[in-house]
């Protein structure tokens, strides 16, 4: 919006009258001048600069200026994209953006072709320095001696011929408090828009946060505010901390707040500052790795905090090579993998099967182009997971991931649960309100679980935030804006659902623009690397040496139906390793849970494993070989194939009577060894007496 004519005029007069006391009658105006810029015109004239002073310093060669930018060269990568957002902006108000190096040497900018002209006479162009020492006055260089933002319009500019300009600036800090650099829109004096400064704010805002990211991306990072939904936003305070604890780097917002000094010498250290241990934080954090945790500092406040950027010690993700009876199959060649859930990425989770690998690619073109993504499949085969990984190989990967089952929590608590509410806003609400799953995903990902059971009302309400892209918590008036990637995920077919009249046709087009499907595990071909992939997590948590698993299980593992797809292997082999005494290392048949075999569950379960169950008992008495197709008796030994064909039910009375007799007439040991239920052993018996 630009600045009403008449209060221009009017702010025009008064620096007019004090250009008038300052420069003709020597003397110090005592309105009518911002603090900063009277201090900025007492240096200029004490410097010994003349204001009418027409001479132009040319500006640097190129080769000067290349070397500039060498040395601010995280500045420029860094800043490139957001000076084009803010060159968007402010396109056609002729107006242009720069960025200038410590000592104010401009090194790039944006701007509209009719005001780059008269820029130039004036040499506001790369390679010009903008030292308030040789310019006077002026938005850039006089940020850099203020060390903070500032607005100079027109006559306020020291030397008269840059009157013309109107401009804003602001100083970008590094990580240990010094001046990095300046971002400055300059413009016509007669087109001063009132938000400038602001925008100029928070573009360096946002540019010292990804100078932070970038310089300390593998360092743990803290974000902390007093306020949960500040953390994640650009206001949030943010400290790098070293293995020792030390403070290593902190924001501006973290400086100010914590009154640091610039630089390192004497960096605090984290206890020093809380009073929580820096290791016990960790220690919190790995076991809620996207919490907000609830600190105290020693000063007295409470402050909401997130670690960013730790991963587990290696030693604990995973346990040293496993020498397991089984083969370890060939993993796909690249990086190992850390699989702790905060920290799996997508190529952790391509581990051979092609339709995942299918999944994985689709998923990984949409990646960072706001495109929401729905992934179906069925319960168990790593939905959620899979949301996961998206998150974290992405460029949100330092915001939260926030997940919302909408199948598990009461309707009418979803309402609640996704947009927050103030407090007293309803009977049992808490006093201080809450803030909603959707605003604690700012800045990050919402993970919408089971979305084809949003209740309908709540469908519409959904819709209006991802169309809008702000949330009005439950009894607010206010609506704050909300920046999230969304995921969803359902087990149903959505369109059926549509078709029914139970989910919303503008909804299902809204967050299904990308859809993957995730293949259950009993159609996947990588089960070996899925199970050696548990294993290695489950001897991680176990800390007790590797954990082998026999060719016999494995085989009957990859030939098992798994109607609970991934998470009932994790829980069968969870179970397994519980099993173990503590000096076996191998998971053999005695380890898995009867259940796995319909011994006390209902036939459902069981039945894929009855069908050899004569030929596979007679010949191995092995539960295992029960699961296997009769085309692919590979384990049956040769004695049994080649015996003199019998009939069926002479072949299963021997198994049964064999089996019965060498199990002491146990009827659980017997059933489990044959690979059949309790229940169908004992009509089995029946029918043989
Ligand atoms: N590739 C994998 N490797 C290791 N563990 C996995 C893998 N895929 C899934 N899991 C584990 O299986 C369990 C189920 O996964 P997840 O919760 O992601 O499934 P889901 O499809 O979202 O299930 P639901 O539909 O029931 O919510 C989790 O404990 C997850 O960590």
């Amino acid at each position: 919006m630009a600045v009403l004519p008449q209060l221009r005029d009017r702010r025009e007069n008064t620096i007019s009258d004090a250009r008038r006391f300052f420069f003709e009658l020597g003397q110090t105006p005592e309105a009518g001048l911002a603090p900063p810029v009277l201090r900025s015109w007492q240096r200029c004239r004490t410097g010994g600069l003349d204001h009418l002073d027409a001479y132009l310093i040319d500006p640097a060669g190129r080769a000067q200026l290349s070397d500039a930018r060498d040395r601010s060269a995280r500045l420029l990568e860094h800043a490139g994209g957001i000076m084009e957002h803010v060159f968007e902006q402010i396109r056609a108000s002729g107006s242009m953006v720069i960025l200038a190096d410590t000592r104010g040497m401009i090194l790039h900018c944006l701007g509209d072709p009719d005001f780059v002209g008269r820029a130039q006479r004036v040499a506001l162009q790369p390679g010009a320095s903008w030292d308030e020492a040789v310019r006077g006055t002026n938005a850039i260089g006089t940020a850099i001696q203020e060390g903070a933002a500032v607005e100079i319009h027109g006559a306020e500019h020291y030397l008269e011929r840059n009157g013309f300009l109107t401009c804003s600036a602001a100083p970008v800090f590094n990580a240990q408090g010094h001046v990095a650099g300046v971002l400055d829109i300059s413009g016509d004096s007669r087109n001063n828009q009132r938000h400038t400064l602001g925008l100029v704010r928070l573009s360096v805002q946002l540019l010292e946060k990804r100078l932070f990211e970038a310089e300390f991306a593998k360092e743990v990072r803290i974000a902390f505010h007093p306020r949960p939904e500040y953390v994640g936003s650009l206001q949030e305070a943010m400290l790098a901390v070293d293995a020792d604890g030390r403070i290593v780097g902190a924001n501006p917002v973290a400086r100010e707040w914590l009154a640091l000094p610039a630089g390192l010498a004497d960096a605090p250290t984290f206890g020093s500052l809380f009073r929580t241990g820096f290791g016990q934080l960790l220690d919190r954090a790995v076991n809620a790795p996207d919490d907000l945790l609830l600190l105290e500092m020693r000063r007295g406040e409470a402050v909401y905090v997130q670690v960013r950027g730790h991963r587990r010690p290696r030693a604990e993700v995973s346990a040293p090579r496993l020498q397991q009876s089984v083969a370890d199959p060939a993993r796909p060649a690249g990086k190992p993998c850390d699989r702790s859930k905060s920290l799996i990425t997508l190529d952790c989770l391509a581990t051979g099967d092609a339709r995942l690998q299918l999944a994985l690619d689709r998923a990984r073109r949409v990646q960072g182009k706001d495109i929401p993504l729905l992934i179906q499949g069925e319960s168990g085969v790593g939905k959620e997971l899979f949301a996961r990984a998206f998150h974290n190989s992405g460029a949100r990967n330092d915001g939260p991931f926030v997940a919302l089952n909408c199948a598990a929590i009461p309707e009418n608590l979803i309402e609640s649960e996704l947009f927050g509410y103030v407090g007293g806003a309803f009977t049992g609400a808490r006093r201080e309100g809450a803030v909603g799953k959707l605003q604690q995903a700012h800045g990050g990902t919402l993970f919408l679980d089971e979305i084809g059971d949003m209740p309908l009302g709540m469908q519409a309400r959904l819709l209006r935030v991802l169309q809008e892209r702000s949330v009005t918590p439950i009894g607010s008036m206010k609506s704050i804006p909300v920046d999230i990637s969304l995921v969803c995920a359902t087990h149903r077919v959505l369109r059926d659902a549509v078709k029914q009249g139970l989910f919303r046709e503008d909804l299902y087009y809204r967050v299904n623009s990308l859809t993957v499907t995730l293949p259950p595990l009993r159609e996947r071909t990588d089960i070996r690397h899925i199970v050696t992939n548990l294993l290695e997590m489950e001897a991680a948590d176990r800390r007790s040496g590797p954990i082998g698993i026999s060719e016999e299980v494995m085989g009957f593992f990859e030939r098992y139906p798994w109607p609970g797809n991934v998470r009932q292997l994790q829980n069968v082999i969870r179970v397994a390793v519980a099993l173990l005494d503590d000096d076996e290392h191998e998971i053999a048949s005695v380890h898995l849970p009867e259940e796995l075999f319909g011994i006390d569950g209902g036939d459902e379960v069981a039945e894929p494993l009855q069908r050899p169950v004569a030929l596979a008992a007679q010949a191995a008495a092995s539960p295992f070989a029960a699961a296997l197709p009769a085309a692919s008796a590979a384990i049956v030994p040769q004695a049994a194939a080649a015996s003199t064909p019998r009939s069926l039910d002479e072949i299963e009375l021997e198994a049964i009577t064999t089996v019965m007799r060498e199990v002491g007439g146990n009827v659980s040991a017997a059933a489990r060894r044959l690979g059949v239920s309790r229940n169908t052993l004992y009509r089995k018996l029946g029918k043989l007496n």
